[in-house]
């Protein structure tokens, strides 16, 4: 076993090691991925592509990634391919990408947020499949990355949902969230249990919404509804591993 995981939680993994069929879901940016300055470049942590295959490869045990970025995107960024689930912009993307109905408003969005974002040096503007994000991890002045945030939180109308995040404000055209997304897939699994990791405010919603004695780990500091907690994207790795290790 790996020291980077918690005593607790290997007594958990163990446990959950004895059930299926058995979901075992991460997000991505933070968990599987460091979080770095520009979002084409999050790559994952070494050994997160040999960890995550290795626990897909149980019999009864189905893997499945769940990010706030579209299902496109993240497999580009991420490199990795494999037999898992993708859920996409926070469970909007389920089950194929969007049809276009969604483009007009966030298109719409988008060029309303543009000329925010270029007055302010280092933001950045994502347009997603269903959303628009505002990103001020490089904004140099955090004054006018905090303004940049509140003038694009006031742009929003009642019909968009508001997802923050780390350094991003992101808005989106459909009301999906993380939680709802993890229900509805553990229900079509028909799991016995399931397990989820997340480090940001979007994946509260997933740690909330799961029933006790599901498996749930914030990743990193701040205020959680998770039952564990591991530091980072290497302490996940070790925790893959170990939860493999004891499916073997
Ligand atoms: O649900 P996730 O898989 O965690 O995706 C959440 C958002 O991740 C990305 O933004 C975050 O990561 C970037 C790269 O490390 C970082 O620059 C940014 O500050 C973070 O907020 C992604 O760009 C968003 O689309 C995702 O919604």
């Amino acid at each position: 076993m790996n020291g980077a995981v918690p005593a607790g939680l290997v007594t958990a993994l163990a446990e959950l090691a004895g059930r299926r069929p058995l979901l075992v879901a991460s997000d991505y940016d933070g968990v599987l991925a460091p979080l770095v300055g520009d979002p084409s470049a999050a790559v994952p942590e070494p050994g997160v592509a040999e960890a995550l295959a290795r626990v897909a490869a149980h019999d009864g045990v189905v893997v499945a990634l769940v990010s706030g970025r579209g299902v496109a995107d993240l497999q580009t960024v991420s490199g990795l391919s494999g037999p898992y689930r993708w859920v996409g912009s926070h469970g909007a993307e389920f089950d194929g990408p969007l049809t276009g109905e969604l483009a007009d408003r966030r298109d719409a969005l988008a060029e309303q947020l543009a000329p925010l974002v270029a007055d302010v040096p280092g933001a950045r503007l994502e347009v997603k499949p269903a959303s628009v994000a505002v990103h001020v991890r490089q904004v140099a002045d955090r004054a006018a990355a905090a303004a940049l945030l509140a003038d694009a939180d006031r742009v929003a109308d009642p019909s968009l949902t508001k997802k923050p995040g780390k350094e991003v404000l992101e808005l989106a055209v459909t009301d999906a969230d993380k939680g709802s997304a993890l229900l509805r897939l553990r229900d079509e699994l028909g799991v016995a249990a399931a397990a989820y990791l997340g480090d940001d405010r979007t994946d509260e919603d997933a740690f909330r919404a799961l029933p006790s004695g599901d498996l749930t780990v914030k990743v990193g500091e701040g205020e959680t509804a998770a039952d564990h907690r591991v530091g980072d994207p290497a302490a996940v790795v070790a925790l893959l591993d170990t939860l493999a290790d004891l499916l073997d």
